[in-house]
C-alpha cells in the first residue's frame, strides 16, 4: 500500500466528489435493502391470507398493490443512486488517470537523454498508459466497491442480525470460503493474464517490426519465413489464452454452487427454525433467500478488490521509481536568464557517453565568436555530434568548461539557452502532420509567408508546391514518405523560421547534391549574417566560406585554421579537399 499513498494527494484534490460518491453509495445499498423486505412481507400478509378468516381478499389485495408501489419506488431510488455512485467514483477516477498521465508525460520531458538511454521505449509507453489505467483502479473500482461492500455488510447484515440471529449465522457460513476461493482464482487468473499480456506485446512487436521493415522482408524473399515465426508466436499466444479462459471458466460455477449452498441452507435452517415458531413467519425465509443473493457479489468482490489493489500497488511502484528520478540536466539555483549572442567557447572540454563509457571527446578547447561561422570535419565517429549536442546542454560535460557568452553553461537559464538554438539534427525527424506544421514547429505563430519563406531559403519550396496538398500535405504512416533530402531540407526550414541566435547543422546536408548544398548555404550565409553557425560536414564546399575549421580524429582535434591555411597544410583537410576536387572535376 505504501506505493499508493503516492495517490492520496489526487483523492485530496477531488475529496468532494469522492464524498460525495460515498453518501450516495449508502444511499443506494440502503434503498436496495427495500424491497427484499416487502416481498418478505407481501409473502406474509399471503400466508395470513390463508391462515386467517378475517383477513379478506380485499385487504390483501389492497396490501400487495401498496407493496408493489414501493418496491417500484425503492428498486427507482436505488437505481438511480447507483448511476450517480458511478458517476461520482469513476469520474474521478478518470480525473486522476488524467492528472497522473500528464504528471508522468512531463516529467518524461524532463528527464535527459541517458534516461531514454536506459530506459526502453515499451517500458516507457507501458508506465503512462498500462500502469496509470491500473493504478486508476485503485482510485475508481476498488475504492467504489469497497464503500458498497462495507455498507451492504454493516447495513444488511446488522439488519439481518436483529430480524433472525441465528438464520444470518448459518446463511453467511458459506460466503469466508466463497471470498476466498474468489480470491485465489483471481489471483490465478491474474499471473495467466499476465503471461497472454506479454504474448501479445511480442506479438504486437513482431507485427509492428514486420510492417515496418516490409520492404526489406519482400526484397529478401523471406515472406514465408517470417510467417512461420508470426504463426509460431501466435500459436503460443493461443495456448496461453486458452490457458486463462480455463481457470476464467471456473469463476460462474464456483459462484453459482455457494449461492446454492447458501440457499439450501436457508431453507433448510429457516423452516426448522419457522416450525419450531423461531421466525415469525415465511415471509423472513425468502427475504434471507434474496439477501444470499445480494451478498454473493460483495463477498465475490472482496477478493477481486484485492487483486486490484495488488495490481495497482506494482504499477503505482513502477511509477514512481520514474517520477522520482531527478533529471541529470536541470537548471542551477539561481539560472541567467540573459539573451544569447553566441560567442561559445570549449575550454579543455572532454566527454564521456556514461551508457557506453566511450570517451567522445578529449580535452576539446576552441572558440566561435558571436556571428561566426565554425565548420568541423572529421572521420565517422569522431565525436562532431557530440560537440554539438554539448552546445544544447543535451549532456554536460564530464571535464573542463563550455561558455556562452562568457558565462558557463550550466550557469544559463535553459530554457532561454534552447531557445536560442535552432539544432537541426544528423537523422531529420519529421512529425506525422502536415509539412506547414513541421515547419511550423520552430515558430507557433509563424505567418503563412514567413514558413514559404522559410522553405525557400531551405531550397525545399519548389518539391513542396508540386505535391497535390502543397504546404498541407501530411507526412509519415497516413501521408507521403518524403525522401531523405527532401526530410533534411524541411528540418532546415524549420530551423531557420526559427531565427535563432545559435544555428547547429549536424551533418543535415549529407543526403543533398552538392549543387543544392552550396545554394542553401549561400542562402543561409545571408539570412544568418549576424547568428553563430556550427557546420557539421563531411564536404570542403561548405567549409569554404567558414570563419574557422577543426578537423576531429578520435575525440581530439588534429587541425585547426581556415581554408587557405589548412589547404596549405598536409594533413586530413587537404587530403579531403584533392579528393572532393577531383572528384568534381571527374
Ligand atoms: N548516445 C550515445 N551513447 C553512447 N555513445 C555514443 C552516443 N553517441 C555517440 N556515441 C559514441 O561517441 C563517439 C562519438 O560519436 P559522434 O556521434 O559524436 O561522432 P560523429 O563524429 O558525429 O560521427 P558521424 O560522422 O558518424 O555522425 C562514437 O564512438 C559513438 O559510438
Amino acid at each position: 500500500m505504501k506505493s499508493l499513498f503516492y495517490l492520496n494527494k489526487y483523492l485530496y484534490k477531488y475529496r468532494g466528489r469522492l464524498l460525495l460518491g460515498v453518501f450516495i453509495t449508502i444511499g443506494a445499498r440502503i434503498f436496495s435493502l427495500f424491497p427484499p423486505q416487502l416481498i418478505g412481507d407481501s409473502t406474509a400478509a399471503i400466508e395470513k391470507y390463508l391462515n386467517s378468516e378475517t383477513y379478506s381478499n380485499a385487504e390483501l389485495r389492497e396490501e400487495l398493490m401498496i407493496n408493489i408501489g414501493l418496491i417500484v419506488g425503492a428498486a427507482l431510488a436505488s437505481a438511480i443512486l447507483t448511476f450517480l455512485m458511478r458517476q461520482t467514483f469513476i469520474v474521478a477516477s478518470r480525473y486522476i488517470e488524467f492528472d497522473l498521465k500528464n504528471e508522468v508525460f512531463q516529467q518524461y520531458e524532463n528527464l535527459s537523454l541517458n534516461f531514454y538511454k536506459k530506459n526502453r521505449t515499451g517500458d516507457l509507453m507501458n508506465r503512462i498508459s498500462d500502469d496509470v489505467s491500473k493504478s486508476r483502479m485503485y482510485v475508481g473500482p476498488a475504492l467504489m466497491y469497497s464503500v458498497t461492500t462495507l455498507t451492504l455488510f454493516v447495513v444488511l447484515i446488522s439488519y439481518m442480525f436483529i430480524k433472525a440471529p441465528t438464520l444470518t449465522l448459518y446463511t453467511l457460513l458459506p460466503f469466508p470460503i466463497l471470498s476466498f476461493a474468489i480470491y485465489k482464482l483471481s489471483v490465478a487468473v491474474n499471473q495467466k493474464s499476465n503471461v497472454v499480456q506479454e504474448f501479445l506485446s511480442k506479438l504486437n512487436t513482431f507485427t509492428q517490426e514486420a510492417f515496418s521493415g516490409i520492404s526489406v522482408i519482400k526484397s529478401y524473399g523471406m515472406m514465408a519465413s517470417v510467417n512461420a515465426n508470426f504463426v509460431d508466436l501466435s500459436n503460443e499466444s493461443k495456448h496461453k489464452n486458452i490457458d486463462l479462459v480455463k481457470v476464467q471458466a471456473l469463476f460462474f460455477p464456483l459462484m453459482i454452487l455457494l449461492i446454492g449452498l447458501s440457499n439450501i441452507i436457508v431453507i433448510y435452517v429457516g423452516s426448522l427454525q419457522y416450525f419450531n415458531g423461531e421466525i415469525a413467519d415465511v415471509g423472513v425465509i425468502v427475504e434471507f433467500i434474496i439477501y444470499v443473493n445480494m451478498l454473493t457479489w460483495p463477498v465475490a468482490s472482496v477478493g477481486f478488490i484485492t487483486t486490484m489493489v495488488q495490481r495497482a500497488e506494482a504499477s503505482q511502484k513502477r511509477i514512481n521509481h520514474f517520477l522520482k528520478q531527478k533529471p541529470d540536466i536541470s537548471n542551477s539555483n539561481n539560472p541567467i536568464k540573459k539573451d544569447i549572442e553566441g560567442h561559445i567557447k570549449f575550454d579543455n572540454v572532454s566527454f564521456t557517453y556514461e551508457d557506453t563509457n566511450i570517451t567522445a571527446l578529449k580535452n576539446i578547447s576552441f572558440e566561435v565568436k558571436s556571428g561566426h561561422r565554425l565548420v568541423i570535419l572529421g572521420n565517422t565517429g569522431s565525436g562532431k555530434s557530440t560537440i554539438l549536442e554539448l552546445i544544447g546542454r543535451l549532456y554536460d560535460v564530464s571535464k573542463g568548461e563550455i561558455t556562452i557568452d562568457g558565462i558557463p553553461i550550466e550557469n544559463l537559464d535553459l530554457n532561454k539557452l534552447r531557445s536560442a538554438i535552432g539544432y537541426v539534427p544528423q537523422d531529420a525527424f519529421l512529425f506525422s502532420e502536415s509539412i506547414k506544421e513541421n515547419i511550423k514547429f520552430g515558430k507557433a505563430d509563424a505567418t503563412e509567408e514567413e514558413i514559404i519563406e522559410a522553405a525557400k531559403s531551405a531550397e525545399v519550396h519548389d518539391n513542396i508546391i508540386n505535391f497535390s496538398k502543397g504546404y498541407d500535405t501530411v507526412l509519415g504512416e497516413r501521408g507521403i514518405t518524403l525522401s531523405g533530402g527532401q526530410k533534411q531540407r524541411v528540418s532546415i526550414a524549420r530551423a531557420i523560421i526559427k531565427s535563432p541566435q545559435i544555428v547547429l547543422f549536424d551533418d543535415c546536408l549529407s543526403a543533398v547534391d552538392t549543387e543544392t548544398e552550396e545554394a542553401i548555404m549561400h542562402k543561409f550565409n545571408t539570412i544568418s549574417k549576424n547568428k553563430t553557425a556550427i557546420i557539421v560536414s563531411h564536404r570542403v564546399s561548405s567549409a569554404r566560406n567558414a570563419d574557422d575549421i577543426i578537423v576531429l580524429e578520435k575525440g581530439k582535434i588534429i587541425q585547426q585554421g581556415n581554408h587557405q591555411q589548412l589547404v596549405n597544410q598536409e594533413g586530413y583537410y587537404k587530403s579531403l579537399y584533392e579528393k572532393q576536387l577531383k572528384a568534381k572535376e571527374n
